[in-house]
């Protein structure tokens, strides 16, 4: 856990708690041991706190958070303030990644030394909480408000040189720490500690420090979009004006605030779901999941088509290491590509990405040799089975075909080849290199081989890989589409597209579903609702009423919209207008018109609409879809469709995503009586009839984190 060794005048302590060396209670008291020792040992002058293996610590135990366990002495908190008022000196010696208490206990130390590969960061808003252990007084102490505010309130890491510049180190080296650390611990000398006590200093230029904070506090505001922990760490900022003591009394209020807060669970929750979900199994055969699987060794990737999902795709893919093959059948577009894969990889640190791995090609034979073929041609259902059974005949058998696509039945694409359990849907999302998420969708024939090696591939790529089950739009637009839906029917009863976002994003929504709307492109679904008979180029088809299809209420605003060409940002109007080159939605007299006169023809009584039915109105039928999902056993638990929302949809991570939400945050018995008002006044809309597994969960009192942690292996 933690061991200590003297070189000579010496004592080292190194933290030894794989894989991240995380400060929990055992290491904590190890650490306090090894200190207390070499404080008593007459033969020690200066002590040294590091850690083996691949990073220093990457902070406290976040498995303790929300138990006892955080609370039992040493705390991280008394061993920060061992470490400052040791009465011999403390260096910090930092590697890997050093996040939270690890940057804790090196502001308490009174020499910082890095590697120069090493980062340092301080992510605890983004768990909901704030930096504690004194770091919100000492660090503005040693690097000025401004650089303590972009640390505390971002959680972004920070270079060894970024820290260096900053005055966070003392010093940056290169190769054996260890040696370099024992040297520096045996420099320092006893005479100069109080000076290097950073509780003693000031903040500098703290005379502009209201100008410094006002700037941040309404630049938070914007951001935060609700999540409270930003916003309270720069009030433990601004307590470091004070005298230390007081500070050190604001930081612990402020932090026991946000530590008891539905938020922090919510993003504990969040944090952890992301890795569950690697631990993945398909919940009609539990035997096949992540641990009976071996994934096939992924060297070479085919991508098929160079429009933007593909130049993302290969992006990724070459950015990991991996040799591509991008083939197009249309050269200048290909030209283009390879031009944008090239700009996008220049300048890239880490030295990974290698445009010599690109093999670019208008010839699909050449995609015979690769290991797995990512096809990433148009949405269409009809071409991408021709392309499948072209793939088919050109590679290898066993190579893996994997499909891009965002709701196309994969089973029908797999039956276009001779090796269906080859066949795997991979749902990626827009910009492909950008976006950390990845949709794995496996069809009836999908042998377990090709689902482990997706979501290896997905590993390493570096998404967070999600499996899913095949149903139209999979898990995430399926569950969406719902509530674009709504938002449409809210317009018709009385709301203004203005409203509907504005509700959205204050719950915390980067955009609401129109601003989305216009950003895709309103052309994209408009084509999926003509595909799926719902609609026609020229209006309803024959024979239809305007309200109603297939059996529910319909909206044709979005329809109408289209038909005019109004098809969002490409083309200057959508559900908003857009002056020439710029993205700012402005609300269009055009589209408030065309709304008006639809309510008049059908006879709808326009009437207000608090921001609570709008968001409920929105959000409840998708989550409802959530737990059909899972009643269907199209996602192996909660945590999988709560990943999806957070990653691949802007779902407010503070809230730590839809299924959570409704669990944790609205209560299951709530959601089944407002489903229930809702199915009331809106009798035709099947997406209000509760699912029976909410029923059941609501009836018996249980909450989705217990059916969840029975039915996960
Ligand atoms: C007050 C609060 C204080 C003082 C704090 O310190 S709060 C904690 C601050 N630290 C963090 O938030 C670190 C979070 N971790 C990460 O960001 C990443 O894990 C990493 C960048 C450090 C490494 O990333 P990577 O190499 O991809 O590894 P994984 O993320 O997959 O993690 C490996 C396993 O370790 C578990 N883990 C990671 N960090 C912690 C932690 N701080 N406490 C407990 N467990 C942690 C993670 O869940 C993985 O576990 P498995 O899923 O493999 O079981």
């Amino acid at each position: 856990m933690a061991e200590c060794a003297t070189y000579g005048t010496v004592a080292v302590l190194q933290i030894n708690n794989p894989p991240l060396n995380v400060l929990g209670h055992d290491v904590r008291s190890q650490l306090m041991s090894g200190l207390q020792q070499a404080l008593q040992d007459k033969a020690v002058c200066s002590i040294v706190i590091m850690g083996k293996g691949q990073t220093f610590t990457a902070g406290a135990d976040v498995k303790e958070f929300g138990t006892e366990k955080v609370f039992w002495e040493p705390t991280l908190h008394s061993l920060v303030e061992a470490v400052s008022a040791s009465t011999k000196p403390v260096v910090t010696a930092i590697h890997g990644t050093t996040l939270g208490g690890g940057v804790a206990l090196a502001l308490a130390s009174h020499y910082r030394l890095a590697d120069s590969s090493a980062k340092m960061g301080l992510p605890e808003v983004q768990l909901g909480i704030l930096p504690t252990c004194g770091v919100t007084q000492r660090l503005p102490r040693l690097v000025g408000l401004q650089t303590a505010v972009r640390m505390v309130t971002s959680g972004q890491t920070q270079s060894a040189q970024q820290a260096l510049t900053a005055g966070l180190l003392d010093k940056v080296v290169t190769d054996d720490l260890l040696k370099k650390a024992v040297g520096f611990a045996r420099s320092v000398d006893v005479r100069g500690l109080e000076a290097r006590r950073v509780s003693s200093w000031t903040v500098p230029g703290a005379d502009r420090a209201e100008d410094v904070l006002d700037a941040a506090r309404k630049t938070l505001v914007r951001r935060s979009r609700g999540a409270i922990a930003p916003l309270t760490a720069l009030q433990a900022i601004q307590a470091s004006l004070l005298p230390f003591e007081t500070g050190m009394k604001r930081e612990a209020e402020l932090g026991r605030y946000l530590w008891t807060s539905w938020q922090a669970a919510a993003l504990r929750y969040a944090f952890f779901a992301e890795r569950t979900v690697k631990r993945w199994h398909i919940p009609r055969n539990k035997n096949v999941n992540y641990r009976t699987a071996e994934p096939m060794d992924i060297k070479s990737v085919g991508v098929l088509g160079a429009g933007t999902m593909g130049v993302g795709i290969t992006i990724s893919l070459l950015q990991a290491g991996l040799k591509v093959v991008l083939t197009e059948v249309n050269k200048a577009q290909l030209d283009k590509a390879v031009s944008l894969i090239q700009r996008s990889l220049e300048g890239k640190s880490g030295g990974k990405p290698q445009p010599m791995q690109l093999r670019a090609t208008t010839d699909y034979s050449q995609l015979r040799e690769v290991d797995l073929v990512i096809e990433a041609v148009f949405e269409d259902l009809a071409l991408k089975k021709k392309v499948f059974q072209q793939l088919d005949a050109v590679t290898n058998p066993r190579t893996i075909l994997a499909t891009n696509t965002s709701g196309l039945d994969i089973d029908q694409i797999a039956a276009a080849t001779q090796r269906p359990d080859k066949v795997i849907g991979t749902h990626f999302f827009s910009p492909a290199h950008v976006m950390r998420l990845l949709e794995n969708i496996y069809g009836r024939h999908t042998s377990v081989e090709t689902i482990a090696t997706a979501m290896q591939l997905g590993a390493t790529i570096g998404k967070v890989g999600v499996l899913v089950g095949n149903c139209p739009g999979f898990v995430g637009n399926r569950m969406k589409g719902l509530n674009f839906t709504e938002a449409m029917f809210l317009l018709e009863e009385g709301a203004e597209p203005q409203d509907v976002d504005k509700a959205l994003e204050e719950f915390g929504f980067a955009m609401g579903p129109f601003r989305v709307s216009d950003l895709a492109g309103g052309d994209v679904h408009w084509r999926r609702r003509i595909q799926a008979g719902l609609t026609t180029e020229h209006g309803p088809p024959p024979y239809t009423p305007v309200l109603y299809r297939q059996g529910n209420r319909y909206s044709p605003l979005a329809d109408m919209l289209c038909m005019q060409g109004r098809f969002g940002q490409k083309t200057g109007a959508g559900w908003y207008r857009y002056k020439s080159g710029s993205r700012t939605a402005l609300p269009d007299a055009e589209v408030h018109r065309l709304i008006h006169k639809h309510r008049q023809d059908h006879g709808f009584q326009r009437r207000n609409i608090s921001s609570q039915e709008i968001v409920e109105r929105c959000l409840f039928p998708l989550i409802n879809e959530g737990f059909r999902i899972l009643e269907e056993g199209l996602a192996t638990g909660p945590q999988d469709i709560d990943v999806i929302f957070l990653l691949g949809f802007g779902w407010p991570r503070h809230t730590g995503g839809p299924m959570y939400y409704a669990d944790k945050v609205v209560g299951l018995g709530n959601l089944l009586q407002s489903l229930e008002k809702y199915r009331a006044y809106h009798p035709r809309s099947a997406h209000w009839v509760p699912s029976s597994l909410l029923r059941k969960m609501a009836a018996q009192g249980t909450s989705l984190s217990i059916w969840a942690a029975g039915s996960r292996l």
